[in-house]
């Protein structure tokens, strides 16, 4: 874990760039370096250093007069636990009928919510982000209008927030979670047994809807996925093959002005839009094959 910084500013961009090559040849070696435009307006460049052990100022005093630029200032950062500062400091997140909490917060359940346990990890879906809340709020809307779905999907499901909640909602059905990235998976096989869904959320490693377990429980009657629109729109025929007639699809990870572009390509799959929701910069959309 670095302990200490040296961060100094320059004026010319090149002369930043070839000043942070300089520090990573360093000895010791830093564990890191940056170079940034600063974004106070000031036009100067920042180089800094991330260093295990206090940094050598001699060395320190040669890179200054090398590139003209002014006394570094060491810092020593103090030790902090970042994953329990983060969780500790992560509120519970409403979204519909859906609370989701992190384990600080297990002794506040509300009891009229949907509560789901999702620690921070190495896995996207707390339901601090807007794309995540705007697919709860979506699925609380088919909930609202009495709609049961037997069969659910969720392509991208990061911590299996989305694939959990389904199962909580409709404890009598499957849910097949999947992820290309095989830590959001472990993340994911993990948060499923924290929350007692163990035999009711299956998980699985898989680019899209490519795994013979996908393949074997489809046709599907709600998909979720909430990834970014490249991989959505490279996904729409697959979605539609794996769809049944009248499925809902619930699509996110779309910003705001790339949502009719995602409409137009899932409407020529056959398709078509029934409930879009914004929430920040982030669109999510309600659709239905
Ligand atoms: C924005 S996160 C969404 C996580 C969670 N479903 C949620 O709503 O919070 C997107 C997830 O999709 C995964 N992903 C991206 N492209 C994918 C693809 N083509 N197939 C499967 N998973 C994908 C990423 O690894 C990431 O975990």
């Amino acid at each position: 874990m670095p302990t200490f910084t040296a961060l100094t500013t320059l004026p010319d961009a090149d002369n930043a760039r070839a000043l942070g090559e300089a520090m990573e040849r360093m000895d010791p070696e830093p564990t890191g370096v940056g170079v940034f435009e600063m974004e106070d307006d000031s036009g100067l460049w920042e180089v800094g250093a991330y260093f295990e052990a206090a940094p050598d100022r001699a060395a320190l005093a040669v890179l200054e007069a090398a590139f003209d630029t002014r006394p570094f200032v060491v810092s020593e950062l103090p030790e902090v636990d970042w994953v329990a500062k983060v969780r500790r400091e992560l509120a519970p997140v409403e979204a519909g009928r859906f609370w989701l909490y992190g384990s600080h917060d297990a002794d506040t359940l509300p009891e009229d919510r949907v509560a789901l346990l999702v620690d921070a990890a190495m896995a996207f879906g707390t339901g601090h982000h807007g794309t995540t809340r705007g697919c709860l709020e979506a699925l609380d809307q088919l909930l609202a209008e009495g709609i049961t779905c037997r069969n659910v999907v969720d392509i991208g499901c990061g911590t299996a927030v989305l694939a959990m909640a389904a199962a909580r909602v409709w404890p009598d059905h499957p849910v097949l979670a999947s992820d290309i990235d095989a830590v959001a998976v472990d993340v994911a096989r993990a948060n499923v047994a924290l929350n007692g869904l163990n035999g009711r959320v299956d998980c699985v490693e898989a680019m899209g809807f490519d795994h013979a377990d996908i393949a074997a429980r489809a046709p599907f009657d709600l998909v979720f996925a909430n990834i970014l629109k490249g991989p959505l729109v490279a996904l729409a025929p697959d979605v539609a093959r794996h769809a049944d007639s009248g499925a809902f699809v619930i699509l996110s990870g779309i910003l705001n002005p790339q949502a009719d572009e995602v409409i137009e390509v899932y409407a020529r799959n056959g398709i078509n839009l029934v409930d879009r929701r914004v929430i920040g910069d982030w669109t999510t959309l309600t659709l239905r094959a």
